[in-house]
């Protein structure tokens, strides 16, 4: 275990940000922290970084409860970079401030420069970079010091398709090296890369674990019943029947309670003298369950 962190709780004035958070992290695992807006990604983020002191709870990171920032690299949701200096100016201002031997520094900013694909722009000023620059500038800058855990807050969210690529296409590349969790509200950047997720909302802990769960433990399916008898009156008065919405009066999509419950209810039709013109199984993305959880 890299990383744990164990009910981790902090209030801003009068708001809870973070309630009684868990996280845990294995070596070289790849853990994305999703919630909408609000949801205390960024400040559960700065805690787990050093930069934020919980109200309470506990962190444990690298076996000890003092974390020590030597080893993680943080990119924050909005890095603020001096326009005027050159690439390679600002990864050498970054490296002393983070500590990098002298000796070792410009080694590193070659090295770095090159994994982001800088090294044609190290001599231009970074006021003139695109947004996907920027952000592959960001993230050199948080891997200077080799970090074992890399902490970036919501990494692709303000690039284009072209700069999103990159970008998660370099954090594929590190997941082998170390331990990565980011904060993102798109489920679509977690597919692509991680093994586990987090899913916030008002500060809490909504549901945890391996992306492949989140819709077995999540949602069944649901279900489309057409009939040529009016449906509406009649399906609502089904205790195991939820959810329902009704797009015509004889076209109702809904869930069931339970997966055997479909038997029931196409006996039930029958039963009841409805003629039935279509049943069938919405199968649903995860995408779908996710949303299901947030709007719950
Ligand atoms: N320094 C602060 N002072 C007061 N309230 C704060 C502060 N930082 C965060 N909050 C509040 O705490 C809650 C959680 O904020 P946080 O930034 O952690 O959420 P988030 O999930 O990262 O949101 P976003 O996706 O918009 O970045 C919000 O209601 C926010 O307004």
């Amino acid at each position: 275990m890299i990383l744990s962190a164990e009910k981790l709780v902090k209030t801003f004035k009068l708001h809870t940000a973070v309630d009684q958070v868990n996280i845990t992290m294995k070596e070289k695992e790849c853990v994305a922290l999703l919630g909408p807006n609000g949801s205390g990604k960024t400040t559960t983020l700065k805690m787990l970084s050093g930069l934020l002191t919980p109200d309470s709870g506990r962190i444990i990171f690298l076996g000890k409860t003092n974390i020590n920032r030597q080893h993680i690299g943080y990119l924050p949701q909005y890095p603020s970079f001096f326009p005027w200096m050159t690439a390679e100016q600002y990864l050498h201002f970054s490296g002393n401030l983070s500590g990098v031997p002298k000796k070792i520094l410009r080694e590193r900013v070659e090295e770095m420069l090159a994994f982001a694909g800088l090294e044609d722009a190290k001599k231009k000023q970074i006021g003139g970079f695109s947004g996907g620059m920027k952000q592959r500038l960001g993230l050199a800058q948080a891997l200077l010091h080799k970090p074992k855990l890399l902490i970036l807050d919501e990494p692709v969210s303000a690039l284009d398709p072209t700069g999103r690529r990159d970008v998660l296409m370099m954090m594929n590349e590190l997941k082998t090296k170390m331990s990565i969790l980011f904060s993102t509200h798109v489920l679509h950047d977690a597919e692509q890369i991680c093994d586990d997720i987090v899913v916030l909302k008002d500060g809490k802990v909504k549901w945890a674990g391996p992306l492949s769960s989140l819709k077995r433990d999540h949602l069944g399916s649901s279900f489309i019943l057409e009939t040529e008898e009016d449906l509406k009156g009649w399906l609502g008065t089904r205790k195991y029947v939820k959810d329902v919405f009704f797009p015509t009066p004889k076209t109702a999509q809904f869930m069931l309670e339970k997966p055997n419950d479909r038997n029931r209810l196409l006996t039930e039709c029958m039963e009841n003298g409805l003629t039935i013109t279509r049943f069938s199984i919405l199968e649903q993305t995860l995408e779908d369950a996710y949303m299901e959880l947030i709007q719950e």
